[in-house]
């Protein structure tokens, strides 16, 4: 298999072929099914707390784009919720589809929203790197945020608006003053369960977080998601169309709510 991707040659139905925890009994998204969702009363509020001055760059890694925050100390961080001490904030990213009605990866009940943001933390009070985190079962947490279509996102535009500067696989521009929180709900109800990384090396490290209320975006700004390229200078181009991994089987897991 070439490298990795969401065509028909490399897509999600081959990574196992690659990467056999692909098919392993921890992996993300799934569909949450409500009904079958349990109250906790152990779990606690999500707290997080971010300093807009640690992002540092915006990014199109030819698979999705994100804002890379500087984690080097703990100056951005998430805790509270399932969490055990603080998780320190890493980089946010997104996933959409090729039309309006699909795009996110986890869904509810059957449905899919139209796109979803990822807000990467990871445990670095036990851990000493991010690639190290990525590899043990609490390493990571990954607060996700249902993107539905409604009214244009104003905070949103700070990121869509400079997609056609970072058109082209590996390119990146300083992006600074930008805290993720601006990009919350009002609302910091969630369901918790335990999951993977849903691109490769989809490691079984990630404890996510995904908050019921979801934030809105316009179609205009899920086009400019559609213009980037998954491809990179001087390659045929190739438009980031969708880059979404469908539903994993839950193999019993339990999802929790707040
Ligand atoms: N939807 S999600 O599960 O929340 C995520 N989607 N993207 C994410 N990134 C952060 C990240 C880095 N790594 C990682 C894991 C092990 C070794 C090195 C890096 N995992 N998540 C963006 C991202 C992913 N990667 C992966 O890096 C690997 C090593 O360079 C490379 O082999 C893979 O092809 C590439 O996917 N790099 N940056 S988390
Ligand atoms: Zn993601």
């Amino acid at each position: 298999m070439l490298h990795w991707g969401y065509d028909e040659d490399n897509g999600p139905s081959h990574w196992k072929e690659v990467f056999p925890i692909a098919n392993g009994d921890r992996q993300s998204p799934i569909d949450i099914r409500t009904q079958d969702t349990k109250y906790d009363p152990t779990l606690r509020p999500l707290r997080p707390n971010y300093d807009p001055t640690s992002a540092k760059v915006i990014l199109n890694n030819g698979h999705s784009t994100s804002v890379e925050f500087d984690d080097t100390e703990n100056k951005s961080v998430l805790s509270g919720g399932p969490l055990i001490g603080n998780y320190r904030l890493r980089q946010i990213h997104f996933h959409w589809g090729p039309s309006d009605d699909i795009g996110s990866e986890h869904a509810v009940d059957g449905t899919k929203f139209a796109a979803e943001l990822h807000v990467v933390h990871w445990n670095a009070e036990k851990y000493s790197t991010f690639v190290e985190a990525a590899r043990q079962p609490d390493g990571l947490a990954v607060m996700a945020v249902f993107l539905k279509v409604g009214e244009c996102n104003s905070q949103l535009k700070k990121i869509t608006d400079l997609l056609d500067v970072i058109k082209v696989k590996g390119k990146q521009r300083t992006f600074t003053n930008f805290d993720p929180s601006w990009l919350l709900p009002h609302s910091l109800d969630y369901w918790t369960y335990l999951g993977s990384l849903t691109v490769p090396p989809l490691l079984e490290s990630v404890i996510w977080i995904i908050l019921r209320e979801p934030i809105n975006i316009c179609s205009e700004q899920l086009a400019k998601f559609r213009s980037i390229l998954c491809t990179g200078d001087g390659e045929v181009a190739c438009r980031m169309l969708k880059n979404f991994r469908p539903p994993q089987p839950l193999r019993g897991r339990e999802v929790r709510r707040n």
